[in-house]
């Protein structure tokens, strides 16, 4: 019956180019945790929830024209559902005049961890920093005490380079130069020469990866006396395509041999153990589910043909789980107080925080691992640390931030045979 459902907005990148269009996977994935909450007996009891869903092209233009629509027509919607992070920023920023808790599943900027700026917005998907406390425990796990910055000047990578260079001076770890660019890395990969940088972090975006590691190859900063740190987002074989595309001035070769032996960071978003999660599912078990409805879609998945997103769907279908795990909460407390979410307005302050509280106390074990939420409405996620070892990522292990616990499996290999030092060592001539 109308009067019993809950109706949630969803604002979902999937048109357009600027960006990241992960709503094509993301929007699936969210309609699948839709179905299962609202196939659990006792967890939303007498009610459904219902997401109405939009495109916003990962546009923030659009991403706030598409918030209008689903504000100012019915029916009244309890929270709001977004992805990318300039999409989030403009949402969440808005949607606090309307009392609305945003919850971003594709947000990874640093910016948005601010309560000042964003006081109602929670995200499943971490923020780009929490490589940092990781890329600090490999330095200082092999000894690294000098480091040099190369990154392009985004937003996401200067915010997060300022965090970086916060924990490294915490940790005494000297950044002996800090080089960006806003397209073309030679000047600044050159400058790292100058400096005899060996131990360096790369933050850019993929089409720019590269580009550097061709200046890399052409500047002979790689082998047995460098290492570089990158994202680990990337696609696993994203240094060998798309050369000629993109006037890559150097060959595969070339760039498998610069690539040898590179770190990587980044968050899981999978959960890793065979956990069985609050859906009753694992990850695995999501994973063929989410297969069989992008099939549906149209997508040729048994021939690696996967829509943008598909990396972060768990992060999709978590959020809806902790909007319905929200919901069950307030909705306990509210019929005390002898009130009920359908009765939520606009200007209903009270239930909003009650539903803010309901939603900074969530916390489960999901298909994107343990799901929680940080003061800042942060997402707390472990990191994946993995090595290029004959051309392919091998998994070095992972980290806890929250426990400060490495697992590590011994796998990494030296092109030296040894762990690269961080600086020329000059032998004293007896
Ligand atoms: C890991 C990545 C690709 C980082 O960007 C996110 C999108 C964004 O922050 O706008 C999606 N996930």
């Amino acid at each position: 019956r109308e009067d019993n459902v809950l109706h949630i907005g969803g604002i979902f990148p999937i048109a357009g180019e600027g960006g990241w269009q992960g709503g094509q996977a993301c929007m699936p994935a969210a309609n699948l945790a839709l179905e299962d909450v609202n196939n659990e007996k006792n967890l939303l009891p007498g009610f459904t929830l219902k997401l109405h869903s939009n495109d916003s092209e990962c546009e923030p233009g659009l991403g706030a024209a598409v918030m209008y629509n689903l504000l100012y027509n019915p029916p009244q919607k309890l929270m709001l559902l977004a992805g990318c992070s300039t999409v989030c920023t403009t949402v969440a920023e808005a949607a606090k005049m309307w009392n609305l808790v945003v919850l971003c599943y594709g947000a990874s900027s640093p910016a948005l961890s601010d309560r000042n700026r964003f006081p109602t917005l929670f995200r499943t998907h971490p923020s780009a920093t929490v490589h940092n406390p990781t890329r600090i425990k490999l330095l200082q796990k092999f000894g690294w005490s000098r480091v040099a910055i190369l990154q392009q000047t985004e937003e996401v990578f200067i915010s997060t380079v300022e965090d970086l260079e916060n924990r490294c001076k915490e940790a005494g770890i000297e950044i002996v130069t800090r080089q960006s660019f806003l397209t073309d890395p030679s000047d600044a990969v050159r400058n790292l020469r100058r400096q005899d940088a060996r131990i360096i972090v790369g933050l850019f975006y993929v089409v720019a990866a590269r580009r550097v590691l061709c200046e890399i190859y052409l500047n002979g900063l790689y082998g047995k006396s460098y290492v570089w740190f990158f994202i680990g987002w990337y696609e696993d074989n994203w240094f060998e395509v798309n050369l000629d595309k993109e006037g890559i001035g150097c060959t595969k070769e070339q760039m498998r041999q610069a690539a040898e032996g590179h770190l990587t960071t980044e968050a899981l978003m999978w959960n890793q153990n065979n956990d069985t999660t609050i859906s009753g599912m694992t990850s695995e078990d999501f994973r063929q589910r989410l297969n069989r409805a992008l099939k549906k879609d149209g997508y040729d998945i048994d021939n690696n043909r996967y829509p943008e997103g598909y990396q972060e769907a768990p992060l999709a279908y978590d959020a809806v789980w902790s909007v319905a795990l929200a919901f069950n909460k307030t909705m306990d407390r509210l019929s005390k107080q002898g009130k009920s979410l359908k009765n939520f307005t606009y200007n209903d302050k009270e239930m909003a925080d009650e539903i803010y509280s309901a939603i900074n106390s969530t916390q489960f074990i999901g298909v994107s691992g343990y799901v929680a939420f940080s003061s800042q409405g942060d997402r707390i996620a472990l990191t994946q640390i993995e090595q290029v070892i004959d051309g392919k990522y091998a998994k070095l292990g992972y980290y806890d931030t929250q426990m400060d616990n490495l697992t590590w499996h011994n796998m990494e290999r030296w092109i030296g045979g040894k762990v690269p030092q961080d600086r020329t060592i000059v032998k004293k001539l007896l």
